[in-house]
């Protein structure tokens, strides 16, 4: 199976190479070039399997023999090991018809270990295969960095550098990236936000020296390999809820437009799902490009669910190539409006394809306070405040079809965000066990500026310092 790039100007590749990639070299993101599709019948097979299994049957049509599949499933079975509840991303029932699937019980607590823990199993494998090193470099509004982190941290093939926006994540959020003592571990605390980051990571991987004199790979969802691995609990989910043959929709905390983009890949694989919701924080620039067709970026406000406060939605460029048949060309255009005039508007046939799967809703942060608070006197369930935005835009998508079930996608533990849980509902969630210690270990960072070059010239220097030392 080859993947194509979004802006239809780059070399097709197979899936090693793809995930190797990350970034397409004309700027785009890779996708499968077809959808392999799983039958109803090998669908309602995953029911009473475990998580690693129904993820071998999803993921190996996926990557197609490019990684042979006895190592695929010994990689699988390992990544999941480490999870701390038996059915890794349990689902658990909270109203009527309103279910949360907890993703959060990697280890750093949220859904990101989910991909990640594979991630960094398949870059070591194809690497060491190929006797190659990789610089990754990634971007992060909190948790992708924490679970990259854990996931990279010690492996002789990587030497990885995180940029996260400097003050604006949470403290147990940058703790779990600034206390691994890990020679090949860099965070940057770059002084801007998480856009800037983004941005950077991206210009990185378009500066072509740059890119091929270290080797560069990427960690963040722009890389296919991670909505790949996140597409298998939409399976999961709708399985345990009488799925294939009955009809689930998926309430989903967004942001990068990742995990829902997962859903969606779910969906064209076979699956049945009714709706997708994108659940936005006040940073609601997918509801509005919902409503109006106009995608149009606005300062980022922040707010109680940090890793959610972006305006650049990475993943959107997917979506909007499957919706633009596949056109490259219109790709490129939009994206280049979005470059020189910080917006562009989508054409009417494309957005209304993208409004038969996909309803948004934006939750300010009076409401998402409220829902924490509600969900907790109710139920004694204690959500995250990005889980809260998800579960809220749940109950919109119920007012509408109270017989469809959703699932609302809870994506980090209470314990990443206790100052707004505690506001919220008086209640301080404890870090697990293993975390217990985070806020006595010794912290490691570099404060960067929001300068291109000045990062450029950091992660120069100190790649060359890793493997200087590693020599
Ligand atoms: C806890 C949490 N919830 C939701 C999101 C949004 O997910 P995505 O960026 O895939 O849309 C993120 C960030 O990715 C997150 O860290
Ligand atoms: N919310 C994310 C932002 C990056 O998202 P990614 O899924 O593209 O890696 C984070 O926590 O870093």
């Amino acid at each position: 199976m080859l993947h194509v790039s979004t802006r239809g100007e780059a070399p097709a590749l197979g899936f090693s190479d793809a995930l190797l990639t990350g970034l397409a070299r004309d700027g785009g993101l890779y996708l499968p070039e077809k959808w392999p599709s799983l039958s109803a019948d090998t669908i309602k097979g995953f029911a009473g399997r475990s998580y690693a299994e129904v993820a071998k049957a999803v993921l190996g049509p996926l990557v197609d023999g490019d990684i042979p599949a006895a190592d695929l499933s010994h990689m699988i079975d390992e990544s999941y090991a480490s999870f701390r509840h038996d059915a890794v991303c349990p689902l658990t029932q909270l109203d009527d018809n309103l279910f949360l699937l907890e993703l959060f019980h990697g280890p750093t607590l949220a859904f990101k270990d989910v991909a990640m823990q594979l991630l960094g199993r398949l870059m070591d494998h194809v690497l060491k295969s190929r006797g190659a090193r990789a610089t990754i470099v990634g971007a992060t509004s909190g948790d992708t960095g924490s679970a990259a982190v854990e996931a990279f941290k010690g492996l002789d093939q990587v030497d990885i550098f995180i940029l996260y926006p400097h003050g604006r994540v949470s403290d147990v959020q940058r703790r779990q990236m600034t206390t691994v003592a890990s020679p090949n571990v860099h965070a940057l605390a770059v002084e801007g936000t998480f856009d800037d980051c983004q941005n950077m990571v991206k210009a990185m991987f378009n500066h072509r020296g740059f890119r091929d004199e270290l080797q560069l790979s990427g960690v963040n969802s722009i890389n296919w390999a991670r909505v790949a691995a996140q597409a298998v609990y939409y399976f999961t989910a709708a399985v345990a809820l009488g799925g294939p043959h009955r009809p689930v929709s998926f309430s989903v905390p967004t942001g990068n437009f990742g995990d829902i983009l997962a859903g969606w890949v779910a969906k064209r694989m076979g699956l049945p799902i009714e709706r997708l919701m994108i659940g936005t924080n006040a940073n609601d620039i997918l509801a509005r490009t919902l409503q109006s067709g106009a995608y149009e970026m606005k300062g980022v406000e922040a707010t109680t669910s940090p890793s959610m406060d972006i305006q650049i939605s990475s993943n959107f460029e997917r979506l909007l190539f499957e919706s633009y048949d596949r056109n490259g060309e219109a790709i490129r255009r939009l994206m280049a409006s979005l470059n020189q005039s910080r917006s562009f508007m989508i054409e009417a046939g494309p957005l209304a394809r993208i409004r038969e799967e996909f309803s948004a809703h934006a939750v300010n942060e009076a409401s998402v306070a409220d829902e924490m608070a509600q969900t907790y006197r109710s139920t004694g369930y204690v959500l995250d405040p990005h889980s809260a935005v998800g579960t809220r835009a749940a109950r919109a998508l119920l007012k509408d079809k109270p017989d469809v079930p959703v699932v609302a996608l809870s994506t980090a533990h209470p314990a990443k965000f206790p100052d707004a849980v505690e506001r919220a509902t008086g209640v301080r969630p404890a870090l697990p066990p293993h975390m217990a210690d985070l806020m006595e270990r010794n912290e490691s960072f570099t404060v960067l500026p929001n300068d291109q070059s000045a990062v450029e010239r950091f992660i120069r220097e100190r790649a060359r310092a890793v493997k200087g030392a590693a020599a």
